[in-house]
């Protein structure tokens, strides 16, 4: 009797069936004994066993047993898949970039939006309508939504489903995750498939090729064997492109996303409003940050202003950072008290102390010491109406003849209390 060992499995590479023919190319492999046959599952093939006997897998899901009885040859032919047509609603700046992916891997693009890109798109071949009606009338085999965060829901909720067919895949590439999936599980027909993506760069950060870039996906709704096998054929758009595919759920998303791209926008934001200028000293850091500032500002406000809205984690992430900003703070000013108590409690003097007489007409209790001499303190002393937290110390004021009088006060205070009743 034949038996196979499900650990010993004949991997074969993918690319080996990268066929260049437009149909077959078949390929010959040699099992031992016990092997079995591996396929990645975006490879679709014919399998024939040398004792004639042909599997037809149609579709590889997983790993496929073939080894039974006498055969010891195997022939793998690949099939090419029917190209996908897919629809692409909303057609800025983030539609025209994945369409270029979409049609390097040999997929049929149609693209419709707010505004005209029929220009754009006949240069392109990319078939450009007017309206959804118009482009749902085509029936695509995905409905692939990138518009913005802010108007998809309306886009959605506008989409003519009664004009789509029942096996239509309806996807996303939006920074945020649950919105859009629990929106389309709200709005569409229970028969449609469901796959949430969001491809971690864009038309700037993907410009070389999208290599190893991360591509988060969840399959949300696959509801038959038709849908899955588009959905598949969907993602390995991206993954043949190089993407590294990282299949996780949107609430996971939205709060690793929050920690890395939100924060990542907001401190780019931030630093936009110190107007940072390059100059003749930048250090690498400093050139990372103007990088930064410059990436983050020229995505919309309206991208910023989603990842912070559409995301149950920004908040708390804003709370983050304020927080962390004050422990800074704080870390540093803390060690300017441990100076600032060297010198008033241990009197450790000051190289910078000078001598002034004191003002007797200020105070009539120290009017009997007048002629005392007394020590300036060092002009970052804040005055003790405005020592109401720390954060005080942060903007040193120059000594003006105001500071002056009350740094006087804060002495004499100082004075009273050390000197004997
Ligand atoms: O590369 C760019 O152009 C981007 O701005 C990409 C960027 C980002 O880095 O935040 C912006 C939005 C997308 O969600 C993913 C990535």
């Amino acid at each position: 009797m034949a038996s196979y060992s499900p650990y010993q499995q004949l991997q074969i590479n993918p690319n080996a069936f990268k066929s260049k023919a437009p149909c077959f190319v078949p390929t010959t492999l040699s099992l031992s004994s016990n092997q079995t046959l591996k396929l990645n599952r975006s490879i679709c093939c014919s399998i024939s066993t040398g004792d004639g006997r042909g599997v037809d897998t149609g579709r590889i899901d997983d790993v496929v047993v073939i080894r039974e009885k006498n055969a010891e040859e195997v022939v793998v032919k690949e099939e090419r898949e029917k190209p996908l047509k897919i629809g692409i609603l909303g057609f800025g700046n983030f539609g025209q970039f994945i369409a270029k992916g979409i049609q390097r891997q040999g997929h049929t693009v149609l693209a419709t939006s707010r505004s005209d890109h029929s220009d754009y798109c006949r240069r392109r071949g990319i078939q450009f309508f007017q309206n959804m009606e118009s482009m749902c009338e085509e029936q695509p085999d995905v409905i692939l939504i990138c518009s913005s965060i802010l108007s998809t829901e309306s886009v959605v909720r506008s989409i003519p489903t009664g004009k789509l067919s029942p096996d239509t895949i309806v996807a996303d590439v939006l920074s945020v995750k649950q919105f859009p999936r629990n929106l389309f599980l709200e709005v569409l027909p229970e028969e449609f498939g469901i796959v949430c993506t969001h491809p971690m760069f864009g038309p700037e950060s993907g410009k070389d090729g999208w290599g190893k870039l991360p591509f988060v996906y969840d399959r949300v709704r696959i509801a038959n064997a038709n849908q899955a096998r588009k959905c598949e054929q969907f993602l390995s758009i991206f993954e043949t492109e190089g993407c590294r595919m990282v299949e996780m759920s949107s609430e996971e998303h939205d709060r690793h996303a929050a920690g890395t791209q939100f924060i990542t926008h907001t401190i780019g934001r931030i630093l936009s409003h110190l107007e940072l200028e390059s100059t003749p000293i930048n250090t690498k850091g400093y050139e990372t940050l103007l990088q930064l500032t410059e990436n983050t500002v020229s995505d919309s406000f309206d991208l910023y202003y989603g990842l912070f809205m559409y995301n149950v984690n920004a908040t708390e992430q804003i709370d983050n950072l304020d927080r962390a900003f004050e422990t800074v703070k704080q870390k540093l000013f803390a060690r300017l008290h441990d100076i600032l108590r060297k010198q008033i409690v241990e009197r450790v003097p000051m190289n910078s102390t000078e001598e002034i007489s004191s003002n007797s007409s200020s105070s009539s209790s120290s009017s009997s010491r007048s002629e005392n001499k007394v020590s300036v303190v060092p002009y970052f002393l804040p005055s003790s109406q405005n020592m109401k937290d720390i954060s005080s110390f942060s903007k040193p004021a120059p000594p003006s003849p105001q500071k002056t009088s009350s740094t006087k006060k804060v002495i004499r205070e100082e004075d009273n209390i050390s000197s004997p009743a």
